[in-house]
């Protein structure tokens, strides 16, 4: 299959990915589309089941396992994403801050299916099970400029309790280390002034851009 290269987008939790994803996808309409994640994280405000351009729509596991008293609908949710995970569904999952996040085959192939760009928005384990498959995909780290500029925005986005803060802190360190090793990823940016990160993301992907464009016209 000769579609257009999918995207992996990783960095550490507030690092500025979804701003620019979502961005990228307003300016381009038609050309990217989203690999939407399966997680057990509760969702935050905003964010819809299923919903595209909402960050992380949820699995609801409960919906597809009979009901068993003894589990809590969390433990359900986790037991539906662990028994997809043990189906050979998904192509890559991970543990993040607590929470099992998973992309499932069919939400690549959705994508795919429509000749479209797919990103991926995936952690740094997520990243390495991934180049043990044939995705081939565009690797970019997005980085904030330090540590206390990303404690910042994560604070300021209040999206997160203090010890889900923190343990989005340490896991930071550790990919903010492991994204400076060489070849891991294809280009990392710093997300320090928005515009020209911005700028710096279409720069690299502006060759598959054009060329879903040129298919479409
Ligand atoms: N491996 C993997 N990581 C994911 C997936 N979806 C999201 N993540 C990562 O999980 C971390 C937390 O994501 P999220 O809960 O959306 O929080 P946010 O990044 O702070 O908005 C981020 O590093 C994401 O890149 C996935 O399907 N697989
Ligand atoms: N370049 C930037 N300068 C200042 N604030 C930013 C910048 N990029 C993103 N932000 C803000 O930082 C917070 C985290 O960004 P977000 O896109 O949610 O990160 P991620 O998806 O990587 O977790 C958001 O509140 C966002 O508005």
């Amino acid at each position: 299959m000769s579609g257009p290269r999918p995207v992996v987008l990783s960095g550490p939790s507030g690092a500025g990915k979804s701003t620019l994803m979502k961005r990228l996808m307003k300016d381009h309409e038609g050309v990217f589309g989203f690999s939407v994640s399966h997680t057990t994280r509760n969702p935050r405000p905003g964010e819809e089941d299923g919903k595209g351009l909402n960050k992380l729509p949820m699995l609801l596991g409960a919906t597809l396992l009979p009901v068993a008293d003894a589990l809590s609908s969390e433990d359900l949710e986790i037991e539906a994403v662990q028994k997809g995970i043990d189906n050979g569904e998904f192509i890559e999952s991970a543990e993040f801050s607590g929470n099992l996040y998973g992309t499932s085959k069919a939400a690549i192939e959705d994508v795919q299916a429509k000749n479209l760009i797919c990103i991926l928005d995936v952690d740094i384990q997520g990243v390495k099970r991934i180049k043990e498959t044939d995705l081939n995909p565009i690797y970019i780290s997005i980085q904030p400029p330090s540590m206390e500029i990303l404690e910042k925005r994560l604070r300021d986005r209040q999206t997160e309790s203090e010890e889900s803060l923190q343990k989005r802190l340490e896991a930071a360190r550790i990919d903010m280390e492991l994204s400076k090793e060489p070849g891991v990823f294809d280009i990392v940016i710093i997300n320090d002034d928005l515009e020209r990160a911005y700028e710096e993301l279409k720069d690299i992907l502006n060759e598959e851009i054009q060329k879903v464009q040129e298919a479409k016209s």
